[in-house]
Order: C-alpha cells, then structure tokens, then sequence
C-alpha cells in the first residue's frame, strides 16, 4: 500500500496530470516521465473494475510488448501495485496530443480524398505490420486510432487483439468488437479470420474517412447487422471512381473476395500521387538499441556500455525500458544532448 513515506512506483517516475480518456475498466491519464520530462499517456486498470476482463488486460499488455513500430502506440512501462486487497495495473505507452482520429473527422465533417489517403497508408501500415507479426486487431475504429504531435497515426486498443495458436489461418470464435464496424461473417456468428475481419473494418474506416458518416448505421443493432450482412451502402455522389472502387473491394461480404492487406500496399489508389508502395515493417529495431541513447544511459546508470546494453535488451518494460524509449523520442526531435541530472 503506497503512502507518502513509500511512493508508489508511479510518482517516483511520473507527475500525473488530467484524465484524457475513460471507458470500460479502464482511465487513461497524461503524464509527465521526471527524468527527460517527457509527456506519456498511463492507462490504469483495477482488478476489482476489470472482473471478468482481467484476461483482455494480459492480451493488451502481452500484445503491445510483441508490437513496435512507428504506426503502434509503443508500450514503455507496466507497473502491476497491490493496493488495498487487489491489483492494479498501470501502463505507461506513448501520449498521442492529436486525440482520437475519430474527433479530427467530426471537427472537419469529412476528408478530401488526398487527406484521407495520407491516414489511410499508416493505417494500412500499422495493420500490415501487426498481422506479418500473427496478430488480428478485430476492433479498427476511429476511436482506435491517434494522432501523435506530426498528425501521424498510433493504432492502440489491443485488448481484442487475437494471436491465434498457429497464426492467422485459425478461425476466431469470439464475436468482438464495435458493431458498425463488425464484419458480416463476425457478427454472423461463422467462424472467421480475424485478418479477413480487419479488412471489412478498414473499409467501414475508410468510407468514414471519405463521408464523415458510418456506411451502416441504425440504432437498432438487430436491424444494424442486417444491413452489414447484406453489405448495401450509399456511395455519395462526392466520391471519385477510385475511392468508389476501393471501398467495393473492402466491404465485399464475402470475406474470401475482399481485398488483401497484402494487395492493399501497392493497390491503384492507395499509390495514387505516392512513387513508392505502403512501408509496413518497422523503423524501430529492438534488436539493435540505438548507440547515443545507450551511452546517455550508460552514463545515467554508471554502468559499463556492454551492462547497459544487456540490460535493455531484456526488454522488461520496467524504468530503463521506459527511460531508453523517452530518450529516443527526446533524440527524434534533437534534444538528447541535454545530459540527464546524474546520481
Ligand atoms: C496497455 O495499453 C495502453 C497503455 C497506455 O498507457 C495507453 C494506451 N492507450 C492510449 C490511450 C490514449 C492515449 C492518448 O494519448 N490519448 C489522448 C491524447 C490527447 C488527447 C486526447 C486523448 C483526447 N482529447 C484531446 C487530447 C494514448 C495511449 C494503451
């Protein structure tokens, strides 16, 4: 039980600000990391609210620990505390100042087609990178996507998140998700491939993108998911031919028709004023830790380099993990050289 006396693992890393986001089982708090000053976002989650979701805290948590990439909130802490008769989680991840994708749509009604491109290729590329790594997202929507201090995309969520024993070719049991942008065959109740599902759910994105509205929608749920199932939507007269076509061969019904995210990479309009396909593998590489953070951990630490490395190569998402992510985001906007306080 932390008290003044013990302070919690928490404010002896962070100064906790305002809540930026609630929902379910979980609150996300700003923050700001003591030592480089930088902004995080803390996701606190309690036993007592979680109940029966304790098991979608471990598959969010395990998810992003197997997740890096530039289009992928980035995880840098979890801090499990008992307090009082339970535990409590709280993970520190990236704090994303643009908010939810989704409020940037509804602030502009809709976007143009070469907005909406610019979004669309991180989106694809963020998802094309989680299912090269045998992950199925199953709940891509607005909500699930921020936008960092560039306006770049970072998918998070991964509490749905699906790493099926074998990769992708099994079959999901669950139904998930939010229903405007559930698949035909997911609320169908069929068995379904949680990558095939992602797709159908890119789609619903896109055509909310483009429309600033919700290709099916109907406040009865019932009459909501007949629509999905017969997979009828409205295409405004503002679309041009090529977004018109794309979205076809996203929200096909039948999940073996639909497009792939494979395809979607150097698909004709994703590359449309664009000279290269959609990147999707990742620029961070944990395996081979950045050399100037290292040595400015080093010499936090006072620890020989080779000690420092083989710390941080234990990616135990503990202080030094979160200390060696913040000082590569503090080198990104060239502020490394300012030295640490030493102990
Ligand atoms: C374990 O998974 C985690 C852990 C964690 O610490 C955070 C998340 N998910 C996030 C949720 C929200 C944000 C975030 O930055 N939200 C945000 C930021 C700025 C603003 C808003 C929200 C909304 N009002 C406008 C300003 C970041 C990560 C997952």
């Amino acid at each position: 039980m932390p008290s003044a006396a013990f302070p919690s693992q928490i404010t002896k890393h962070y100064e906790l600000r305002q809540t930026i986001g609630s929902g379910g089982f979980a609150k996300v708090k700003l923050a700001v990391h003591l030592l480089t000053g930088e902004k995080v976002a803390i996701k606190v989650m309690n036993k007592k609210e979680l109940g029966s979701d304790l098991p979608r805290v471990q598959r969010e948590i395990d998810a992003m620990k197997n997740l890096s990439q530039q289009h992928v909130c980035q995880l840098y802490h979890v801090i499990r505390q008992m307090n009082a008769y339970s535990w409590s989680w709280r993970c520190v991840a990236v704090y994303a100042p643009g908010g939810e994708l989704f409020d940037y749509i509804v602030a502009k009604d809709k976007l143009k087609e070469e907005e909406a491109r610019v979004f669309f290729r991180q989106i694809v590329s963020a998802v094309a990178y989680i299912h090269d790594r045998g992950y199925a997202h199953r709940d891509l929507k607005p909500e699930n996507l921020l936008l960092d201090d560039d306006q770049n995309i970072k998918l998070i969520d991964f509490g749905l998140v699906a790493k099926p024993r074998g990769g992708m070719a099994y079959h999901l049991e669950t139904c998930c998700g939010s229903p405007a942008y559930a698949a035909p065959e997911l609320i169908s109740g069929f068995p379904y491939h949680g990558n095939e599902v992602d797709l159908w759910s890119m789609g619903v994105l896109l055509y909310a993108l483009l429309c600033g509205f919700l290709p099916f929608d109907d406040d009865n749920t019932c009459k909501l998911y007949k629509l999905i199932q017969k997979g009828e939507y409205e295409v405004p007269d503002w679309l041009s031919p090529g977004s018109a076509k794309l979205l076809s061969q996203l929200l096909q019904v039948n999940p073996k028709r639909r497009v792939t995210i494979k395809q979607l990479l150097n698909n004709e309009w994703m590359m449309k004023g664009y000279a290269a396909p959609v990147r999707w593998t990742s620029r961070i590489k944990k395996d081979k830790p950045d050399p100037d953070v290292l040595l400015e951990l080093a010499s936090y630490y006072d620890h020989p380099l080779d000690t420092m490395m083989k710390k941080v190569l234990e990616w135990k998402y503990d202080e030094v993990t979160a200390m060696y992510f913040l000082l590569c985001m503090k080198k990104s906007k060239g502020q490394l050289p300012e030295l640490l306080p030493r102990y």
